[in-house]
């Protein structure tokens, strides 16, 4: 007996609607059927579902074959991601719910199972790495992830956690408590700034922004820190598209404004000197122009590495959907406008083939194939390198499913 949703459906709700998805989706060739032999039951609900799944293993060519062509040739495959121990960076982005997290965690699996010490970070404030690892990745820490064969290990940045840390620390020691929290984060250079500026007080309330700020620093402390070292693969499972296109104009952001900063300062400061040398004073200048300049070469340095073709890209996730299509070809323009390297779409949860589809998959191909045919034409994403990777029915959920996922993304 084979698990499908119908079974599960019948079995646990008996619910009518979810019937007639189970009915339809069994007309599909499942391929969670080849990975849930590998699954650890967590639990005797999920024990029950896996005594169903296990009956059958398809041959995997199965299951290989999509609805609409795929440029299977592709210029990069999965080679060309793997080889080099040089670090490099990828940061998958896209809509929401397209399955960012489950292609981010999949990659970083299969890196640490090529030999690449591997590290994934969250920078989406609503977290789901946890979820898809299946394992507690709490804590804004690093924490080594089970199962693959070099280290791999994943790191969710806790923005409420920060921006708690923040409040109290604006309140404590006049505002000192401020920069300790900040040079914590690598940002100490403009607490620095803060305190002189008096605006501690107004960070009671945190500052838009200041999550993709934590997001930054922790990306300053991959650049510079001893820790990070070991790590040649970093991946980043981003935040829905706003929050990451903010991310990653937030340095040309801060640069400009330090920049802006500066040149006020110097004007205010030849005042202050022409005033001081008329009263004869001796002139007292602090190094603070030093440290925003210092803060800006970092910016600068940021910057930089999101713009690297040589060790950074940026990978599109998106769906078979119109809505998200269009969602990824702005986001594309976007990156592209910021100069971010972009050479790869993933296109998550195509139907499988099926020799006989029910009218609800005939429908839904339909539909998929019209989005994806939106792909070819569309002056943003024609030129990407197209990945498809099927809907499969059951929760892609710890390292053994996305090593599963993975191997059929990332070729
Ligand atoms: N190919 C797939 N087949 C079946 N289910 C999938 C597939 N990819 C992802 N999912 C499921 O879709 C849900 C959303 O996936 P995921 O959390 O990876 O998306 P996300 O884009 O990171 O979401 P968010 O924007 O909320 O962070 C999860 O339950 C995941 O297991």
């Amino acid at each position: 007996m084979a698990f499908s949703l119908w079974s599960f459906a019948t079995k646990w709700y008996d619910l009518k609607p979810m019937a007639i998805m189970g009915d339809n989706y069994r007309c599909l060739h499942s391929p969670s059927r080849d990975f849930a032999p590998f699954l650890k039951p967590k639990s005797s609900f999920s024990s029950s579902i896996l005594s169903l799944s296990v009956t059958r293993k398809l041959p995997r060519k199965t299951f290989q074959v999509n609805s609409v062509s795929v440029p299977t040739e592709s210029v990069a495959g999965f080679d060309e991601m793997v080889s080099g121990t040089q670090r490099k960076y990828y940061m998958l982005g896209g809509k929401g719910g397209v399955g960012k997290t489950s292609c981010a965690a999949s990659l970083a699996v299969k890196f640490a199972n090529n030999g690449h010490p591997t590290l994934v970070v969250s920078t989406d404030p609503a977290h789901s790495l946890s979820d898809s690892f299946a394992q507690d990745l709490t804590g804004g820490r690093l924490v080594p992830v089970e199962g693959p064969i070099s280290p791999l290990f994943a790191l969710e940045i806790n923005p409420e956690q920060a921006r708690e840390e923040f409040r109290s620390a604006s309140k404590s020691n006049g505002g000192t408590g401020v920069k300790d929290f900040m040079d914590g984060m690598g940002l100490g250079l403009i607490a620095d700034q803060l305190g002189e500026l008096k605006l501690g007080e107004l960070l009671d309330t945190p500052p838009p922004g200041l999550d993709e700020a934590i997001a930054i620093s922790k990306v300053i402390q991959f650049l510079e820190s001893q820790e990070y070292n070991i790590f040649t693969r970093i991946i980043f499972d981003t935040a829905p598209t706003g929050h990451t296109l903010r991310l990653l104009s937030l340095p040309d952001f801060l640069d400009a404004s330090i920049g802006k900063i500066l040149k006020l300062r110097q004007k205010i400061s030849s005042a202050t000197s022409a005033i001081k040398s008329v009263f004869g004073q001796e002139e007292n200048r602090p190094d603070s122009a030093d440290k925003l300049e210092k803060l800006r070469e970092r910016m600068i340095k940021v910057r930089e590495l999101f713009r690297d073709t040589n060790s950074t890209e940026f990978v599109i996730v998106t769906i078979p959907t119109v809505m998200a299509i269009n969602e990824s070809s702005r986001l594309s323009a976007s990156l592209r406008k910021e100069s971010v390297p972009v050479k790869r779409l993933v296109v998550n949860q195509v139907l499988p083939a099926s020799a006989s589809d029910c009218k609800f998959c005939a429908m839904k191909r339909k539909d998929q194939t019209r989005a994806l045919s939106m792909i070819e034409s569309d002056p943003e994403l024609s030129n990407l390198t197209m990945i498809q990777a099927p809907l499969v029915d059951v929760e892609i959920r710890g390292v053994p499913a996305l090593q599963f996922l993975g191997d059929m993304i990332w070729k």
